[in-house]
């Protein structure tokens, strides 16, 4: 399998600045320049160079996916590959690999209608990484996360993913309110992209971006409060990665889902299998409701009042 994991992914939204400022101040990312300055935009969660490229646009949503390969031959092999299947693949130009800081990097129009983007050759940036919010992101040989699609042609994508570039179908979940999602993955992270099937949309659903712990969940969590974020689930863990996690809205639309102790996967032993349920929480949250309200039921309340309440 070339591709080893998810690189960067090109975010696309009506309001880069406020994007931007919900990156450093909720998640805990990292502007590579200067306020006010082009890489101001370029957010980085780790030793890459960048993760998130924030670019004005009239919808939100993952406007590229970059799919980090092992090496050149790794990339000549999957060119061709792609090519043999019948895709139209694009030589990036010198200025655009230094833009993604890569040596090499070809495109294509991918499932999803997403501009999809495989390289090689990425800069490790000369600085540290230091997180505004002293938060510690999972990333490594997992990529910087997962991103989730949405599509009426899911199936098309999954096909594409296994078939030509070499993902596993980790597994499927059926959820009662949620859709079935396909989760797929390309080094020990559970899934590094998933395609939910959506009758009408097609777009972004969320992206993840993994913690170092259960805390940094909670603390992330408490900034989401703090910064009136809507919520878009729950707390909650998940039963097929048993990552626990909350979701909440970016200034985009999509969700940005915070997560921890995901579980790795080795493919040598993995079963994939079917879901219908997370192991607990994950409740979707209307638009306008914090989450919590709802929750307030008849527990404390008087047999009178309880009465009175019907
Ligand atoms: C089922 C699942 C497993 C692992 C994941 O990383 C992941 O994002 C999902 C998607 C499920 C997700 C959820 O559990 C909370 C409620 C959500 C956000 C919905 O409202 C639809 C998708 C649901
Ligand atoms: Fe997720």
């Amino acid at each position: 399998m070339s591709v080893r994991s998810l690189g960067y992914l090109g975010i696309g939204t009506p309001d880069p600045d406020g994007w931007v400022a919900y990156a450093h101040d909720v998640i805990g990312a990292m502007s590579v320049g200067p306020p006010g300055s082009a890489e101001e935009r370029l957010l980085r969660l780790d030793e890459h160079p960048y993760r998130f490229s924030v670019e004005a646009a009239e919808t939100g949503g993952v406007t590229y996916i970059g799919w980090e390969v092992g090496d050149p031959a790794g990339l000549e092999r999957l060119t061709a590959r792609l090519r043999a299947h019948g895709v139209e693949v694009h030589e990036a130009a010198p200025e655009e690999c230094a833009a993604r800081q890569v040596d090499r990097m070809v495109w294509f129009d991918g499932p999803c209608s997403v501009r999809t983007e495989l390289f090689t050759g990425r800069r490790v940036a000369a600085t540290p990484f230091v997180s505004p919010l002293g938060v510690t992101f999972v990333t490594g040989d997992q990529g910087m996360g997962h991103v989730v699609l949405m599509s009426p042609r899911a199936m098309e994508a999954v096909d594409f993913y296994r078939d030509v570039l070499g993902f596993r179908l980790s597994d499927v979940t059926h959820l009662p309110m949620g859709g079935t999602f396909y989760f797929m993955g390309c080094n020990p992270r559970h899934h590094s992209v998933a395609f939910v099937a959506s009758r009408k949309r097609e777009g972004t659903h969320h992206i993840l971006c993994e913690v170092s712990s259960a805390d940094e969940v909670g603390r992330a969590h408490d900034r989401a409060r703090e910064h009136k974020v809507p919520l878009m689930a729950t707390l909650g863990r998940h039963s097929n990665d048993l990552m626990f996690s909350f979701y909440m809205r970016s200034p985009a639309g999509f969700g940005i889902e915070v997560g921890a102790e995901g579980r790795r996967v080795d493919d040598e032993t993995w079963v994939s299998r079917v879901y219908t349920a997370d192991v607990w929480g994950h409740h979707a949250v209307a638009d306008g409701d914090d989450g919590y309200a709802g929750t307030v039921g008849t527990i404390g309340t008087t047999s009178t009042e309880r009465t009175a309440t019907r």
